[in-house]
């Protein structure tokens, strides 16, 4: 990482296409150099690693906001000794009130400075903050549209109420804090247990359970057989399928669940045509 030649900077919450249109212009020795808000919770932490082969540097913005464009350079090319070309996108800003931008950093950089223009999707310019819109209305079509993958998110193994698998179907329960929820509701999911290679079709609930204690959850039920979960779990959005709702009995919410499994087929069966 650090015999890097080139250099991509922003926050790069989400990893969307307009981030990929930036480590495109990396090259072999490329770093990826992330500067943590600490509201990153599309893909927080290390999680961006999932979306680039490329190493990753992290850096508090709290280290870096009150330099000045040429402390900035400095302080990059000390992590960076064999620093030739910088990597941002149209819109990046930096430093003291964020009042520098590309064109400081071509004036004073002595290497190239490459401004990758906006990447916009049928029209609309791509940014994490419109991911998370439609992540809040459960427009998952349209965030995985942006993001050029499917929203995932991932956490450890929680206990359940231990009603699912008697009452309706057995489900998976992880503690996805870290990140941001989708609506209330149900969802055609892919299901990855314990870091095993292979994601399972899976439908999947995020919310309060109305309908039994109020508690809020992220289960998923897996389509495909039993499996044992230990550890943990990844959950990949595929669809909406229906908001979260309060049945007048257990009956009718069971009745519920298989329609969603039956839809949850219907359009996870859509994607292997
Ligand atoms: C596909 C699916 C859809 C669900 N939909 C609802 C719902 O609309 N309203 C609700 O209160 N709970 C819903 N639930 C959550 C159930 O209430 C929950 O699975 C049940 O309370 C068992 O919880 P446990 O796994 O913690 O034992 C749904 C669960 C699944 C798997
Ligand atoms: N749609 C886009 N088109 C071109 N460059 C972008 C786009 N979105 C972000 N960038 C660039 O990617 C880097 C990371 O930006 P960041 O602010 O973390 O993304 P976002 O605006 O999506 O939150 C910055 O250099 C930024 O200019």
């Amino acid at each position: 990482m650090r015999d890097s030649t080139a250099i991509a900077i922003g926050g790069f919450d989400g990893m969307h296409i307009g981030h990929q249109h930036l480590f495109r212009e990396l090259g072999e020795r490329g770093t990826i150099v992330v500067i943590e808000t600490g509201y990153a919770n599309l893909t927080p932490k290390k999680e961006r690693e999932n979306y680039s082969h490329y190493p990753i540097l992290y850096i508090e913005l709290e280290d870096i906001r009150h330099l000045e464009a040429d402390e900035f350079i400095s302080f990059l090319k000390e992590k960076f000794t064999k620093l030739q070309k910088i990597v941002v996108g149209y819109d990046f800003h930096f430093g003291k009130d964020r009042k520098y931008s590309f064109d400081d950093l071509r004036e004073l950089f002595d290497g190239e400075v490459k401004v990758v223009d906006e990447v916009s999707y049928e029209g609309d310019s791509i940014h994490s903050h419109k991911i998370r819109t439609k992540i809040k209305i459960g427009d998952i079509k349209g965030a995985n549209d942006f993001l050029g993958h499917n929203y995932t998110i991932n956490g450890p193994l929680v206990a359940g109420q231990g009603i699912g698998k008697k009452e309706f179907v057995a489900t998976i329960n992880i503690d996805a804090r870290e990140y941001l929820t989708p609506k209330e509701g149900v969802y055609a999911t892919l299901t990855r247990i314990d870091d095993d290679e292979h994601f399972h079709p899976s439908v999947s609930f995020i919310g309060h359970r109305v309908t039994t204690d109020g508690s809020f959850a992220v289960e998923s039920h897996i389509l495909d057989g039993e499996v044992l979960c230990r550890d943990r779990a990844r959950i990949s959005f595929v669809s909406h399928l229906r908001d979260n709702k309060k049945f007048n009995t257990k009956a009718e919410l069971k009745k519920a669940i298989e329609c969603d499994i039956e839809e949850a087929y219907k359009r996870l069966k859509l994607l292997q045509l």
